[in-house]
């Protein structure tokens, strides 16, 4: 079967851009997350993500990573899975949240979003 190796670029449908560079055997792999949006005001910059994939070789492999924002004091976590049927193109279908930075714990209760996205390869 085909195993789904997560290294390459990849985009969603907000604009996004993401680069995943080799995935070790282990299934590690490092990248840099490029956002097409911000709920800061200071300007984007590609940020690092680190992250592991399983190596099945159905081409279904769940995986998780991490994106240290470099022009925020933000963390966003996403996990997915990735659905590559043979002959149909693959697709990625996460979930993230995004935690930001807030002044004090009275904050602590809106400092989270959640939300879905689809990457598609470019
Ligand atoms: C995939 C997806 O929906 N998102 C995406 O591609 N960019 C936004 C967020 C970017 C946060 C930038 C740093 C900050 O604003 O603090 S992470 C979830 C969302």
């Amino acid at each position: 079967g085909k195993v789904c190796d997560l290294s390459g670029w990849w985009k969603n449908d907000l604009g996004s851009k993401m680069l995943v560079e080799k995935v070790d055997s282990q299934g590690n792999f490092l990248g840099e997350y490029h956002t097409a949006v911000s709920s800061t005001q200071k300007p984007i910059k590609p940020s690092p993500l680190v992250g592991s994939q399983h190596l099945d070789a159905d081409g279904r492999c769940t995986f998780g990573f991490t994106v240290n924002w470099s022009f925020s004091d933000s963390t966003a976590v996403f996990v997915g899975q990735c659905f590559g049927e043979d002959s149909k193109e693959e697709v990625l279908q996460t979930s993230w949240l995004l935690r930001e930075k807030v002044d004090s714990q009275q904050d602590d209760w809106k400092a989270t979003r959640v939300g879905h996205n689809t990457f598609k390869r470019i």
